[in-house]
C-alpha cells in the first residue's frame, strides 16, 4: 500500500492545482454557508495564485446553501425541489466567492458544467480552451455541476463533484487534485462508526480493499461520501495527477499539502500515464454498448493486443461503427473501453468468428480487429 517515494518526490513540480471543496466544509451544522470558512479558503487559493500556481476551484454547496436560505433542514425528496434549491443556493454561493476574492484583487468566473461537456468531444475540447483562457488571464474558475438543469433521467448528470473534479483534472491536465472534506482523509474503516479506525497517509495501489474501506454513506449534506473520492483517485492517478483527501476544517491544509507536509491521505500518481485522450475515452464519454469477451480475449487486451471478433461472446446495445463501448469479462467486470470498428448489427453476426472469415460472413471487412488496441483503454 505504501509507496517507496516520499511526499517530497511525489509532489514535486506541481503547477496546476484543482481544489474541490465539499458541502460539509462549506456549510455549518444548521446548513447555512460558513462564511468564516469560505474566507479562509479564498485566502489560501489567492495566496497560491500569487505564488504562481494555476488554481481551479470545484465547489459544492449550492443545494446546501439553498437549504440554508429557505430554512429547510432535510434534503428534499423530489428532484425538482433539489434543482430549485441548487439554483437559489448557487447564486448566493457565487456572490460570496466574488466578494471575498475581490478583497484579494482576484477575479473569478463561474462554470456550471454537465456530463455533456465531457461526453461530447467537441464540447470537451471547447471547454478545455475556455479553462485555459481563464488560467492565462489569472482568473479563478469556480466549477459546479449545473444541478438546476441536469437529472439522471436526462443522462447528462455527472452526479457528484468528486467525480467532476477528477474529470476537470483531466480536462486541464492538473498536477494535483486536493479534495477537502469533513474528515481528515481515508481511514481503514468509517471513523464515524468505528472508534479504532486509523488514518491512512499514503495509498499506492487502489485495490478492492481500499474501496471496501469507504462506507457508502457520507455526511448529512454531502452527496458522494468517501467512495466517490476513492474513485476520483483511481481516475486521476492514471493521468499522472496525485490526489490528497484532507480536512477542510482548517483551510491552511491547502498550502500545507502543496508544501508537501504530511496532511491527509495522498493517492500516488501512477508512473505509467495514460494519454488525456484515453482518459476521456474511459471516463468522459457515454458508452453506447457492451461487449462481453472470453478469457483469451481479456488476456490479449491486457497484453496490448487488439480485440478480435473470435473472442466476443455477446453484445448489448444498438450502435454505429465508431461508437464508444464498454468491454466486460465473463463475470461482468468492465475490462476496457474502446472505439468500435464495427456496428452492433455487424458484431452480432461476426462474434465468435475468426478474423479471416469476417468477409465471408459480412461480404466485406473494415479491419481484422473489432477494436484496435490504439483505441482501447484498459480499465483495471
Ligand atoms: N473509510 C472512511 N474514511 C473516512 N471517511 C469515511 C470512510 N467511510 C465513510 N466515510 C464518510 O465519508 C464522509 C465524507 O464524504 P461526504 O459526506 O460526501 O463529504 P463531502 O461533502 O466533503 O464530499 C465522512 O464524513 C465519513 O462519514
Ligand atoms: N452540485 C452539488 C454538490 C454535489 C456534491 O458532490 O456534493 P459534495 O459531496 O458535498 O461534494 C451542490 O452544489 O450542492
Amino acid at each position: 500500500m505504501r509507496n517507496s517515494n516520499t511526499r517530497e518526490e511525489i509532489l514535486e513540480n506541481i503547477q496546476r492545482i484543482v481544489v474541490k471543496v465539499g458541502t460539509s466544509t462549506l456549510t455549518t451544522e444548521n446548513g447555512h454557508l460558513n462564511i468564516e470558512k469560505i474566507k479562509k479558503i479564498v485566502l489560501e487559493l489567492s495566496n497560491l495564485q500569487d505564488k504562481g500556481y494555476d488554481v481551479i476551484l470545484v465547489s459544492s454547496g449550492a443545494v446546501g446553501a439553498g437549504m440554508g436560505l429557505l430554512n429547510i433542514s432535510e434534503k428534499p425528496k423530489t428532484l425538482a425541489e433539489k434543482q430549485m434549491l441548487s439554483a437559489v443556493g448557487q447564486v448566493s454561493l457565487m456572490q460570496i466567492y466574488q466578494t471575498l476574492f475581490k478583497e484579494h484583487n482576484k477575479i473569478i468566473g463561474q462554470l456550471l458544467l454537465t456530463k455533456e461537456e465531457f461526453s461530447n468531444r467537441k464540447r470537451y475540447l471547447n471547454m478545455r480552451n475556455v479553462c485555459n483562457a481563464f488560467l492565462k488571464r489569472k482568473i479563478i474558475p469556480i466549477i459546479n455541476e449545473n444541478d438546476a438543469i441536469v437529472s439522471n433521467a436526462l443522462k447528462i448528470k455527472v452526479g457528484d463533484n468528486d467525480t467532476m473534479s477528477a474529470l476537470v483534472s483531466g480536462l486541464i491536465d492538473a498536477d494535483l487534485l486536493i479534495i477537502l472534506s469533513d474528515i481528515d482523509g481515508l481511514y481503514n474503516k468509517n471513523p464515524r462508526k468505528y472508534e479504532d479506525a486509523n488514518l491512512i497517509h499514503m495509498v499506492g495501489d487502489i485495490n478492492e480493499d481500499i474501496k471496501r474501506m469507504a462506507g457508502a454513506e457520507g455526511s448529512k449534506f454531502g452527496t458522494g461520501g468517501m467512495i466517490t473520492k476513492i474513485i476520483a483517485a483511481e481516475m486521476v492517478t492514471k493521468i499522472g495527477t496525485s490526489l490528497v483527501i484532507a480536512s477542510g476544517d482548517d483551510p491552511k491544509n491547502i498550502t500545507r499539502i502543496v508544501e508537501k507536509e504530511n496532511i491527509g491521505t495522498l493517492f500516488v500518481k501512477k508512473n505509467k500515464k495514460i494519454s488525456l485522450r484515453k482518459y476521456w475515452l474511459a471516463y468522459g464519454t457515454n458508452k453506447e454498448g457492451v461487449l462481453t469477451i472470453d478469457n483469451g480475449a481479456k488476456a490479449a487486451l491486457k497484453n496490448g493486443n487488439s480485440l478480435l471478433s473470435v473472442g466476443i461472446k455477446s453484445i448489448e446495445g444498438n450502435f454505429d461503427k465508431g461508437a464508444v463501448i464498454e468491454i466486460e469479462d465473463l463475470e461482468g467486470k468492465v475490462v476496457a473501453t474502446g472505439i468500435s470498428n464495427y456496428s452492433s448489427e455487424e458484431i452480432s453476426l461476426i462474434k465468435g468468428v475468426k478474423s479471416e472469415n469476417i468477409e465471408e460472413v459480412l461480404g466485406y471487412k473494415y479491419d481484422d480487429a473489432v477494436i484496435h488496441i490504439d483505441n482501447v483503454v484498459i480499465r483495471k
